[in-house]
Order: C-alpha cells, then structure tokens, then sequence
C-alpha cells in the first residue's frame, strides 16, 4: 500500500465547500425521510468528512454510536476511526480493499527556473481504472448541488417500488432467475456499446419483453450514463424498479438518486469500507430503498456476510480493476458455507456481467443465483427487448 494516498485522512479530503460547514452537517441530518419511511435520523454520514479538526470533535459530541434496525453497526474503536477519518487509512488495508481515497493536494510541485512541474509517483496516480474512476467521482461530487435544495426535489420524488420484492415474485412466477436488464451505453472496458441510444425506448422494450427490474448507468465520464435518463426512464411511467448504478462512495448521491426516482442503490464492497457500506446501507434504509451490495471475490463476499441485514448481493463476473470476466466466479463465490449461510438468510444473489446465452443463465441459475444482472448481451443487439429471449432461450415476457 502507498504511503501518500493512504496517510491523508480522507474525511478531510472529501469535503466540499457545501458539506463543509457543521451547519451544514445538520442541515442533512435534519432531512426527512420519504413519506411513509420512519423517521430516524442519520448521525454521521460518511459523505459529511469534517473538513478540520475542530469539527471532528465536534462532531463527536452530537455523535451517537451509528444503529440500524436497533443493533449497533459499530464497536467504539471502529467508531473512532470513522469519526476521525482513519477508516480508509486503517480499516480500508485491514479488509484488504484496494482502492485507495483521492489524495487531497496533487502531485508535489518542483520549480525549475520559471517553470513549475509536478512529479507523478505510486501514491498521486491511480493504479487501475477503478480507483481512476473513483478519484474523478470525488472530484465531481466536490460541484454537487447543496443538499437543502434536494429538500423539495425528494418530496417531489415518485414513491419507492420494492425492488427485492418483484425479483423474489418473479423468481416465485417463472422458476428462473429474475432479469435486471441495464440501460448501459458505453463502458471503460468495451467502449460504446449502441450508438443508437434511447434510453427510455430501451427501458420500455425491456419491460415488454420481460426484465423485472431495470439497471440504469448514470455515471457520465466512464459509462456515458446520466441521471437524466434514469429520471426520463421513470417519468415515463416504466413500472419496473430501478437500480441506480453509481459508484457510490457519498450519502448524498443516495439521495440524488432517490429525488431522480431510483428504488435501490448499487454498493461496491470493492470500494467502501464495512463501515461505509453499513452507514450507506442504513440511508438507504430510510428512504426506503433497496440496497444491491456487489463483490467480486470470497474476501469481500465475507466482509458484506458479516453486516447484518443485507438482503441483496451481487456477485460480479468483472474484476472492476481489471476488467477479467469470469461467469465461474458466482459458482465459487457461491459454494460450501457461504452459499449455506446465504441460503439460511433468504438472501437474493445476483449474478452479474458477463452473461450472453442460455448456457450462461442456467450455470449462474445452478450456482445459487435468483437473479441476474445483464447488460452488453441486449444492448448491443438490434432490438434489446427482443434480445431476452435469446438470452434466455425462451419468451419470459407472460
Ligand atoms: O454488460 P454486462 O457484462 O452484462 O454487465 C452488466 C453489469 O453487471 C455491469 O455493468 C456492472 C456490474 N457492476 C458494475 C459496477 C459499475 C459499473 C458497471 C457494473
């Protein structure tokens, strides 16, 4: 691990003149939930780094211990860390995430004459395109909108549909795993997968031909998605739950997505320390959204086991860091006491990426999955709703 990146704290990196006042902290915290949702106010969300050390001990005494569901989400060091910033520094390496924050200064700079240069080393440059895309969500979010005027948008926001709900009547319905189909134009591994891009068409056609629950990219930068379309895609009326797939590593896109109309939340164990996964999970809880935690190896698979409360796990076929497929990956992430435990708790697992034919469907299906996750194998065809029956080698539309 690199010394640069991981010895800045990065509570204090990430905050953003919006989120950088504690004034601003209770402004958050005193949001209310969606209608209908109990109201349980959120303490400290991961998103609100304390910006100096002043706020951080200020913090600590508004701060009460993190719950969900009334159970402690967290001992007193782990809550120490995390008010203090150390949980990306120290907790991060300790569950072996290797994707580090974003360093708060660049690359130092060195003077020559008139002419000032930075030096790119291990610790300012990211390693993989994954910690890349992380770095420049962080950079993006730093522009984000202040949370009050949220306020009004998430009052305005079409009600919550139960996302775990439709995939577990539909695996009841059909016998087969339930299809999340996704509206993905582009991707940093397979570029631009359909010029001709319609999101709501596609939406719409997925519906038809079948899919329970549609995934919508919003990243813009990487994956050439927007919130807009995930906006478009509801308004329209499409009845499927929406999956918001972000990359996630801040409360208030949770919030932004819910005011856009998502109805469950994409999580990346990869990326987010248990802490972070445990705290986001819970907003997510409050406004009533599903929460879809993804791993892609038995480490992460273990840590996201040992969270209380999760529902919904997606095994990813795609190292996000080295974008290597491997649909066996959800077999053995799948097998001995790990698939046990996740059968004794009723948890839905989703296969993802990487699924192109029947073949695909009933391997995944024979592993434990009850739903799958599937995108390039529709969106590149002609018709994309047409396209699910192939996948599926038969019409799963009635
Ligand atoms: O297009 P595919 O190989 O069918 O994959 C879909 C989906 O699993 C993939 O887009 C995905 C899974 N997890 C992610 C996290 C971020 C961005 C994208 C993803």
């Amino acid at each position: 691990m690199d010394g640069i990146a991981l010895g800045t704290p990065p509570r204090f990196r990430v905050a953003s003149s919006c989120f950088s006042s504690s004034r601003f902290r209770r402004r958050l915290l005193s949001l209310d939930p969606a209608p209908g949702v109990p109201m349980d106010r959120p303490r400290r969300p991961c998103a609100l780094r304390c910006t100096t050390a002043e706020e951080a001990s200020e913090t600590e005494k508004e701060y009460d211990p993190p719950t969900s569901g009334g159970q402690k989400i967290a001992n007193s060091v782990e809550i120490k860390e995390w008010q203090n910033g150390n949980v990306v520094d120290n907790a991060a390496s300790r569950q072996g995430i290797k994707i580090r924050r974003r360093p708060l200064t660049g690359p130092p700079k060195h003077y020559v004459g008139p002419f000032e240069f930075r030096l790119e080393n291990e610790g300012n440059t990211p390693r993989n395109i994954l910690e890349k895309i992380i770095w420049d969500k962080d950079m993006e979010l730093k522009e984000r909108r202040p949370l009050t005027t949220l306020k009004k948008a998430l009052e305005d926001a079409p009600p919550v549909r139960d996302f775990v709900g439709a995939l577990k009547a539909s695996v009841k319905n059909t016998g087969m795993p339930a299809l999340i189909a996704e509206v993905k134009k582009a991707s940093p591994s397979r570029g631009v997968l359909r010029e001709n891009f319609d999101p709501v068409k596609i939406a719409s056609a997925y519906e038809k031909f079948g899919a329970t629950c549609i995934s919508v990219l919003t990243d813009e930068k990487y994956f050439q998605g927007s919130f807009e379309n995930l906006e478009a895609i509801r308004r329209a009326g499409v009845k499927c739950p929406l999956l918001c797939k972000e990359f996630i590593i801040d409360a208030w896109q949770i919030y932004y997505a819910r005011s856009k109309g998502a109805d469950a939340i994409l999580l990346i164990a990869a990326v987010l320390p248990d802490l972070d996964i445990k705290y986001l999970t819970k907003i997510c809880r409050l406004l009533g959204l599903a929460t879809l935690v993804e791993v892609h190896n038995e480490r992460e698979m273990d840590r996201v086991l040992s969270i209380e409360g999760i529902q919904l796990i997606g095994i990813n076929n795609r190292d996000l860091e080295t974008f290597q497929v491997d649909i066996s990956n959800t077999k053995r992430l799948l097998e001995g006491e790990r698939g046990e435990l996740i059968r004794q708790r009723e948890i839905i697992v989703v296969g993802e990426s990487g699924l192109f034919t029947p073949e695909d469907i009933s391997y995944v299906q024979d592993a434990g999955v009850k739903a799958v996750l599937v995108g390039e194998s529709l969106i590149k065809q002609d018709d994309p709703g047409r396209a699910i029956s192939g996948l599926f080698g038969k019409d799963i539309s009635k």
